[in-house]
């Protein structure tokens, strides 16, 4: 598989209910240049996440940019996706490696020393740092917000790739890259916005990419 920018992963927003509106919005932020997305659905069945992936998988191709699968390996193979993302409490990493081929993502999230630790000798891609700040999208199952100290002390730690998630806009992207991600993944910053592609646009620019 060709090198993964990280730098900029729109997580898609769980909280749109509507089909039009959702795609609108990721159509939007590959326009306005986003690296990866992620697609997280929290409530949809089956079917319907299925569905969403299709699509978003249609779209990424478009524009030419890889979607990962948050939680869902059986989707993410039904779908060719470039990958997942799985937590502490999802499968574990060595069934998921698995399960999908060697060239595919896997991002893991990581909320504290011990678990950075632990992936360094897992096969994954990526650790997800989160939440680096506090966040209003996801409020179930939140660990405490690592913030600039916590980024600095897992930078020390980890041999993987971070991308930070949790309460990142364009006012603190740049202090998140400059103690130490090498992305950042937000939802709100690009779907809560009035113009999600030039907010990825601004995004991109806080970033220097
Ligand atoms: C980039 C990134 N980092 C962390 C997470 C959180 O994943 P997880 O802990 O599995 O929680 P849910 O997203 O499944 O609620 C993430 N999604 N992306
Ligand atoms: C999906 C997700 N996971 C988190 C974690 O810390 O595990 S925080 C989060 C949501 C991030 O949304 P926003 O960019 O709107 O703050
Ligand atoms: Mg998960």
């Amino acid at each position: 598989m060709s090198i993964i920018d990280y730098s900029l992963m729109y997580v898609t927003d769980d909280r749109i209910t509507d089909d039009n509106a959702f795609f609108e919005i990721l159509e939007a932020t590959l326009k306005g240049g986003t690296t990866i997305v992620q697609l997280r659905e929290k409530q949809l069945h089956t079917r319907a996440f299925y569905h969403r992936a299709v699509e978003s998988k249609r779209l990424c191709d478009l524009y030419g940019i890889p979607l990962i699968v948050n939680d869902r390996i059986d989707i993410a193979l039904a779908v060719d996706a470039h990958g997942v993302h799985i937590g502490q409490k999802d499968l574990p990493v060595a069934m998921a490696r698995e399960l999908l081929q060697a060239n595919k993502i896997i991002g893991l999230s990581v909320s504290n020393v011990q678990q950075a630790h632990e992936a360094n000798a897992l096969a994954v891609d990526y650790i997800g740092l989160s939440p680096i700040f506090g966040t209003f999208t996801k409020t179930a199952d939140l660990d405490p917000p690592l913030g600039i100290e916590g980024l600095k002390v897992i930078r020390e730690v980890s041999s993987k790739p971070i991308v930070s998630i949790g309460g990142v806009d364009k006012g603190n992207a740049a202090e998140v890259m400059t103690n130490g991600s090498d992305g950042i993944a937000v939802v709100s910053a690009i779907s809560k916005a009035d113009n999600p592609e030039n907010a990825t646009r601004e995004l991109r620019k806080v970033l220097s990419i």
